[in-house]
């Protein structure tokens, strides 16, 4: 579509930071264009800041990664447009409604809970796109299409070429060729993010009478490989720190990406790269009023792979796996005679389990933790 036929619409502005003093994680920021560097210490350096990264808590910012702030803040604009420019009609929301029990979130999220559409307010808006759906115009809003060469090249760009780049750190870090997430686990084949998705996300404030709750997403990990977040100016994304036993805030980084790993990733390196614990709570109440907008990509597994560890990583097979965590509780199914899953069964189930209503909460070290058990593995993360 030629870009004088777009419609004109508002810029993104980023809302101004918090002034308050929150109690931030410290987190690593890795300068992605450091991998194609001449000098070996640089990559030397990348690789050890990487390795670091995982082991303490799973996330990191990447920077330098390929997109400038203009394309950035346009992306945003795009989102803004399409959930704050009353874009999406009334049909099309019902129409595109997420199916959340058929194990997957494609489409438009009202703000009343996942699933169904008729559970209380939560205030969370968002549209999530398959591949498939892309394809399809009549599984996209109607405003949207003047959009969507901008929205595909961006998350195309995204997935393809700074998640490639990423998954090259991570297999340097398995000491496996530097194709080989991207070769063998990555989904990547079909259009824009795979079997993967994508989302523009809006966080409204709370209504009258709820400004009080202060859980907009519980502790939580994801379950693919990668995802890339966007850095927000609103605060209000948390990571456990798992030293300090405590929820640290993630602090804006213009331009940045937040990057986490998930379940997918924690499993198939036998434990060794963690997947992230994190949260979305109520911002600071200076940001308190203000909407929080939001991209970003799921990055998954190929549904044909199995999942279990991957013995060619020398690393892997030097330190052994790490019977702890996610991938200690689906070890000891394994022990036990389960047949090992493929992706695509096991996200599915994941998926349809959380929209189950909330977990059972147990108490470990006196710290509260949520357990949801979905084909007989449990999975415990803080709350
Ligand atoms: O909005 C965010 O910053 C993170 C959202 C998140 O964790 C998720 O959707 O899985
Ligand atoms: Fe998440």
């Amino acid at each position: 579509m030629a870009i004088a036929a777009k419609p004109e619409i508002p810029p993104w502005i980023p809302p101004p930071e918090t002034k308050e003093d929150l109690d931030w994680a410290s987190l690593k920021t890795l300068d992605l264009s450091k991998l194609d560097s001449e000098d070996p210490k640089d990559i030397e350096q990348l690789l050890d800041d990487t390795r670091h990264a995982i082991k303490e808590d799973g996330f990191l910012y990447l920077t330098h990664y390929g997109i400038p702030l203009e394309k950035l803040h346009r992306q945003f604009a795009i989102a803004q447009h399409l959930l704050d420019g009353n874009v999406i009609t009334e049909e099309e929301k019902k129409r595109l409604e997420i199916q959340q029990h058929t194990g997957s979130y494609a489409g438009y999220k009202p703000m009343k809970g996942w699933g169904a559409g008729n559970g209380s307010y939560d205030g969370i808006e968002n549209f999530t796109f398959y591949s498939p759906e892309m394809e399809n115009p009549d599984k996209r809003p109607k405003g949207l299409e003047p959009f969507m060469d901008e929205v595909k090249e961006f998350w195309t760009y995204a997935h393809d070429e700074v998640n490639r780049k990423l998954l090259k750190l991570l297999s340097r870090v398995l000491e496996l060729p530097d194709d080989y997430l991207w070769d063998n686990v990555q989904s990547h084949d079909g259009e824009v993010c795979a079997e993967g998705y994508f989302r523009f996300v809006c966080y409204r404030p709370m209504e009258k009478g709820q400004e009080g709750a202060s859980m907009r997403i519980h502790g939580h990990h994801d379950i693919g490989t990668t995802t890339l977040l966007f850095s927000v100016p609103i605060s209000a994304l948390q990571v456990w720190n798992s030293k300090a036993e405590k929820w640290q805030w993630v602090k804006y980084k213009p331009g940045a990406l937040v990057i986490n790993l998930g379940e997918s990733l924690e499993i198939l390196t036998g434990g060794h790269f963690v997947a992230t614990k994190h949260r979305v709570v109520s911002p600071p109440s200076d940001q308190q009023h203000l909407p929080r907008l939001s991209c970003a990509m799921f990055c998954s597994a190929r549904g044909d792979l199995k999942v279990s560890p991957l013995q060619d990583s020398p690393m892997i097979q030097r330190e052994g796996l790490k019977k702890e965590g996610v991938y200690g509780e689906f070890a000891k199914l394994l022990d036990a005679g389960m047949d090992v899953p493929d992706h695509d069964t096991w996200r599915k189930a994941r998926r349809a389990y959380a929209q189950q209503g909330p977990s059972k909460q147990v108490t470990i070290n006196k710290i509260k933790y949520s357990e949801e058990i979905f084909n007989g593995i449990k999975v415990y993360v803080p709350v």
